[in-house]
């Protein structure tokens, strides 16, 4: 198992989001996380990669215990939780928002980027490294394009590109697909399915889509009210009752 939780606990005030959650995501898989809106799908992403304090639990990444560590510092570790791409960066080309992030980490103030930089600046091994994940993402014809020209899909592989270009090597990736078009969404996935398979990047996921992400994910975590309440491959939650419940409402 690359992440492991043990009974984690995030509570806002009175309210308990993410309640004992204990789950487990094996190296090399696309694990995804289900259930409906406000059940603490993002609060449990976001106790896991240094956004928010656990209150209780433990987190193991890698085998190491990294409960509590703040984001730049699982940053460094290689979980990296893809953001969107901040709104300065969409006015730089996709090569230069790869190159800034190898450089930097969420832990770093944007403002510094506000000066636009030139990927001339960059060492060849960055380029180099740069154009081989534009290449792997199928983003290499719009290297010199700014994100803002570009389509939703495209944003998000750029998003996935630059946790690449961190050395992640697992990615945590909330809704990829929303907002974007069904043939679309299933370009965004077939590559993630690519990373797990050429790259043994590891995936966790949070998606709503589930008529197109249960296709090319290896196992899924149900959650409810702050709960885990179902486990297992997407065959075994597409029959599963409880989850058919929470979702449709019996
Ligand atoms: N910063 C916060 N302060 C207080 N309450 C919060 C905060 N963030 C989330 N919550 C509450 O915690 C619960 C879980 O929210 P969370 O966003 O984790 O759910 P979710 O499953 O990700 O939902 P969605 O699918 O809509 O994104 C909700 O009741 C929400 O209102």
């Amino acid at each position: 198992m690359i992440l492991k939780t043990d009974n984690l606990v995030k509570r806002f005030g009175g309210l308990i989001a993410v309640n004992e959650v204990s789950i487990g995501v094996e190296d090399g898989s696309i694990t995804l996380l289900i259930g409906p809106n406000g059940c603490g799908k993002t609060t449990f992403v976001n106790s896991v990669s240094g956004y928010y304090k656990p209150d209780g639990g433990k987190v193991y990444f890698q085998g190491e215990d990294t409960t509590g560590l703040p984001l730049h510092k699982m940053y460094q570790k290689g979980l990296v939780r893809t953001f969107q791409i901040p709104s300065p960066f969409l006015q730089l080309s996709v090569l230069e928002n790869l190159l800034l992030a190898e450089r930097n980490n969420p832990g770093e103030s944007f403002t510094k980027h506000l000066i636009r930089s030139s990927w001339k600046d960059y060492e060849a091994d960055s380029v180099d490294k740069a154009i081989q994940i534009m290449r792997i993402l199928g983003l290499e014809k719009y290297w010199d394009k700014e994100p803002a020209s570009l389509d939703a899909g495209a944003l998000k592989l750029i998003e996935i590109g630059r946790a690449l270009m961190a050395e992640a090597k697992m990615v945590i990736l909330d809704e990829p697909i929303a907002g974007v078009n069904p043939k679309l969404a299933h370009n965004i996935f077939s590559h993630i399915v690519k990373l797990r398979d050429e790259m043994k990047l590891t995936f966790l996921i949070i998606e709503h889509r589930l008529d197109i992400a249960l296709k090319y994910v290896d196992f899924v975590y149900a959650m409810h009210q702050g709960r885990i309440i179902a486990r297992g491959t997407p065959d075994e939650i597409a029959r599963n009752e409880q989850v058919r419940m929470v979702y449709v409402g019996g």
